[in-house]
């Protein structure tokens, strides 16, 4: 029998919910497994306890037990990673590890995720605009796709033994597609036939879908979230029209080929931002519900509105992206102007639901254990476990008036008028310094009257070796830094651990013969923290941690106010280092443009402005770094790409202002200072114009893991400056050869003059033990004397 009407979704749900453990517990059991402390069924046990835990959490928080308003969002490493293991989408190098029936299990998982020996990982990029990094499915022309797992199903049964009927959340067909890169079928990672696009390969991948939907449908599942975020970008490869036709295609396709129930109701949601023309899309076919970024994006027309019918709208009106309290009347209007855009009874008739603008991941768990915060900034933040009772808040309002919620509304108006109120919040000292910046402060002089000057000073042979900054973050520096943050360990004890470790960092650089040396940063948390830590209109949490990508987290800081710079952060640093040899040291500082990427930013100016509050900070600490003697000053970009806009009529703006920036932070420097940019962590091809525009006298940028795929764009834009393309792909454990390494350098100098060409790593090497660096540094330094002697 078929059953036409719409299952009741609550009026409260969010897309979804951190995944890692409010104290980490998913990082440190499967770091404990991977690491032989933990056996594979404690493991499993203890992602079992996780999720338990979790729903628990969200039903205390009063989401909804029965209604699939609770996201079934579990992923033992990626989100990504897990549809590729579900359609079967394994490259072919991982064949082996796949058992009997195909399918492969937990340790092979992590294989594909980690790579292993001589099995490349999957490639690891930026998911959108935010510091989550995804791993990019490879898929041919012919790769096989099947229903291969069936984890989705058997952890909505799993919820529903215990009571609670999830909503399984799954990344939608298009956006999988559009997210993966294409391949050749017969190898592994290799270039796909240049008229191939993973998009190609739809009609083959949407039986897989329909099947899955089946086998929830059978499970008993109300509703699927499938997740369409690719199609609010407009910046993919692919042309608009395309995007658009596939995603009208794969939603026929899975709303009509079964006839509920025998699948679950579809929630098609458009996270990371606004496009009316995507929702339009999804209007024309059968799904139940769309969900819509309205943090990111505008309440859509009229038209689009009108033409969604009967679906439910899924209004993301609380922020999933940053930890200030919602302004709730705000939030109120544009679900006011929703609804009667949806014909004035959407709520009445259960057609309008609130929920976030995208899942909660991107946002630590609890506000209120962050007990170091001063309180009144507390009162002004809500993190993921407040957001879910804004959400609530506002959908209590909807159905039973705004009289119910009256308190609530209340407190978030009065946090909102002493946050604008703070002394802190506008500072007319730092206002009046960005008033005078002038143009020069903006620009050096030409790069080819620098160069001269900065060779004479700095004396380096040709195709200097260097590295990008760190070195292990080894466990006695952590624990270190854990003891003194229990007062354990006095400052000075601490600082004297740290100098010890810079000592030893030095000395092996300088037996490695490296030619310019860097003091390591041990004694950074984090390249922003460090920095928010130091800097005032910043505040750091204790425990808010958020997924970077596998187990791996961040804290990212909370830029709440104006920005300035009390004291010198890195010089004592930087100048001990430099006193231990006669080697040049790089001095290392994080650019404006990360600083603000990987904190979450304050919301009632422009981003633009907030930068250069950020850049001018950084500006004095260029200035002590170079009056301290440092000849050579790196400052790291690497979100650089990550904030470029989804939509293409947003970028010349931003890259305007990032690149101004990062050179009003750069700028005040003599011409032999030598100054160094780092790019990491995204494909950078497409704003190779802008890194030059930054115009570093270096730029050292992620190359070696997609193995100098950067080379054509360098060339092809005649990037004028010195570059240091990565020649050792830190990602991995694996240890590259000299002749690997000699390779990719000489495929670096058929396109870069040797005196532009410099040999280092991918991005620092803090992640790494010292026994995979040693010998990967003496590999580089050894391939590159090899190289020289050619140039
Ligand atoms: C370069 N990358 C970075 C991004 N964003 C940042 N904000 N920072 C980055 O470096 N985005 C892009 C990439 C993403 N890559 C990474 C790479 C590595 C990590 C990582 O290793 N994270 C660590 C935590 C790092 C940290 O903050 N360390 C602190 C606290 C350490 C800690 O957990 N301490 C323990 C106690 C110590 C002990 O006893 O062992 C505790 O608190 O319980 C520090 O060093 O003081 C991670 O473990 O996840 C992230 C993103
Ligand atoms: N200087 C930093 C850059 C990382 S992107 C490091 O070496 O870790
Ligand atoms: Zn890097």
């Amino acid at each position: 029998m078929t059953d036409s009407t719409i299952p009741r979704l609550s009026t409260a749900t969010i897309l979804g919910y951190p995944r890692i453990g409010p104290d980490r517990q998913l990082k440190r059991a499967i770091e404990g497994y991977w690491a032989g402390r933990l056996e594979l069924d404690d493991l499993e046990v203890a992602a079992l306890e996780l999720r338990r835990s979790t729903r628990a959490r969200l039903l205390a928080l009063g989401l909804g037990a029965d209604d699939g308003s609770i996201p079934g969002d579990f992923s033992f490493y990626d989100q990504v990673l897990d549809v590729a293991l579900t359609v079967g989408a394994v490259p072919p190098r991982f064949e082996r590890l796949l058992d009997a029936d195909g399918r492969l299990d937990l340790p092979g998982y992590f294989t594909v995720a980690r790579g292993e020996g001589d099995l490349a990982p999957l490639e690891m990029t930026k998911w959108f605009d935010s510091n989550y990094h995804y791993l990019v499915p490879e898929i041919g022309p012919t790769t096989p796709f099947r229903l291969a797992d069936d984890r989705v199903v058997s952890l909505f049964l799993e919820a529903a033994g215990d009571g609670i009927t999830t909503r399984p959340v799954v990344l939608g067909p298009v956006s999988f597609l559009l997210l993966s890169k294409a391949v050749a079928d017969d190898a592994d990672g290799a270039a796909a036939p240049s008229d191939f696009t993973p998009l190609d390969r739809l009609e083959d991948l949407l039986p897989v879908y329909t099947e899955l939907l089946h086998a929830l449908g059978q499970a008993g599942a109300p509703w699927v979230q499938l997740e369409e975020p690719a199609l609010v970008a407009d910046t993919w490869d692919v042309p608009r029209e395309r995007v658009l036709a596939a995603a009208a295609r794969a939603y026929e396709v899975l709303a009509d080929e079964l006839a509920r129930p025998e699948r679950p109701a579809i929630l098609a949601t458009l996270s990371y931002g606004g496009a009316d023309d995507a929702v339009d899309v999804l209007s024309g076919t059968g799904v139940e519900a769309v969900g819509l970024d309205l943090v990111r994006g505008d309440v859509p027309s009229a038209a689009t509105l009108a033409a969604l019918g009967d679906k439910v709208v899924v209004a993301g009106v609380v922020s999933g992206r940053n930890v200030w309290r919602t302004d709730l009347e705000a939030a109120l209007a544009v679900l006011g102007e929703l609804d009667a855009g949806l014909g004035g009874r959407a709520v009445a008739e259960g057609r309008l639901a609130v929920t976030t603008s995208t899942s909660l991941f991107h946002v630590p768990h609890d506000v209120r254990v962050e007990r170091g915060l001063d309180p009144e900034l507390r009162s002004w933040l809500a993190f993921a476990d407040q957001k879910i009772g804004e959400v609530i808040t506002l959908a209590t309002a909807l159905t039973r008036g705004r009289d119910a919620v009256a308190g609530e509304l209340d407190a978030a108006a009065q946090a909102r008028r002493t946050r604008l109120e703070h002394a802190g919040v506008v500072r007319p000292e730092v206002r009046a310094r960005v008033a005078e910046v002038a143009e020069a402060d903006y620009r050096r002089p030409p790069f080819a009257d620098r160069a001269p000057v900065q060779a004479a000073a700095l004396g380096l042979p040709e195709l200097p070796t260097t590295t990008i900054g760190s070195f292990p973050q080894t466990t006695e520096i952590r624990r270190a830094r854990a003891a003194r943050a229990r007062r354990e360990l006095s400052e000075e004890a601490y600082t004297d651990a740290m100098r010890t470790e810079v000592r030893g960092v030095v000395e092996l650089q300088e037996r490695l013969g490296l030619d310019v040396l860097v003091h390591g940063e041990p004694e950074r948390n984090d390249m922003v923290q460090y920095f928010a830590e130091n800097l005032d209109g910043f505040a750091v949490t204790e425990h808010g941690w958020v997924q970077s990508y596998g187990t791996r987290c961040t804290r990212p800081s909370i830029l709440w106010g104006d920005v300035t710079r009390p004291a010198p952060i890195t010089v004592g640093w930087t100048r001990y280092a430099a006193s231990l040899t006669t080697r040049p040291v790089k001095g290392m500082l994080t650019g404006p443009v990360t600083i603000l990427a990987w904190s979450f930013v304050r919301d009632d100016q422009p981003l633009a402005d907030t930068a250069t509050q950020v850049a001018l900070a950084l500006r004095d600490e260029v200035g002590d770094l170079e009056a301290a003697g440092t000849g050579i000053i790196q400052v790291d970009e690497p979100a650089l790409r990550e904030l470029l806009p989804l939509r293409a009529a947003d970028r010349d703006a931003y890259l305007t202002w990032s690149v101004e920036a990062f050179r009003l932070a750069t700028s005040g420097v003599r011409d032999e200072t030598q100054v160094h940019t780092h790019l990491c962590y995204s494909e950078f091809g497409e704003v190779i114009g802008a890194i030059d525009a930054l115009d570093a006298d270096v730029t050292s940028i992620e190359a070696a893991r997609s193995k100098m795929e950067i080379l054509p764009a360098i060339a092809e834009e005649g990037f004028s400056r010195g570059i240091g393309p990565g020649v050792y792909d830190i990602h991995s454990p694996r240890v590259p050869s000299v002749e690997e390494i000699a390779e990719l350098l000489a495929a670096a100098a058929a396109v870069v003059p040797g005196r532009l060409l410099w040999a280092n790593p991918d991005c620092g090497l803090k992640t790494r033990r010292y026994e995979e660096v040693v010998p990967a540094l003496e590999n580089l330094v050894a391939a590159a004397r090899q190289v020289r002697a050619t140039l």
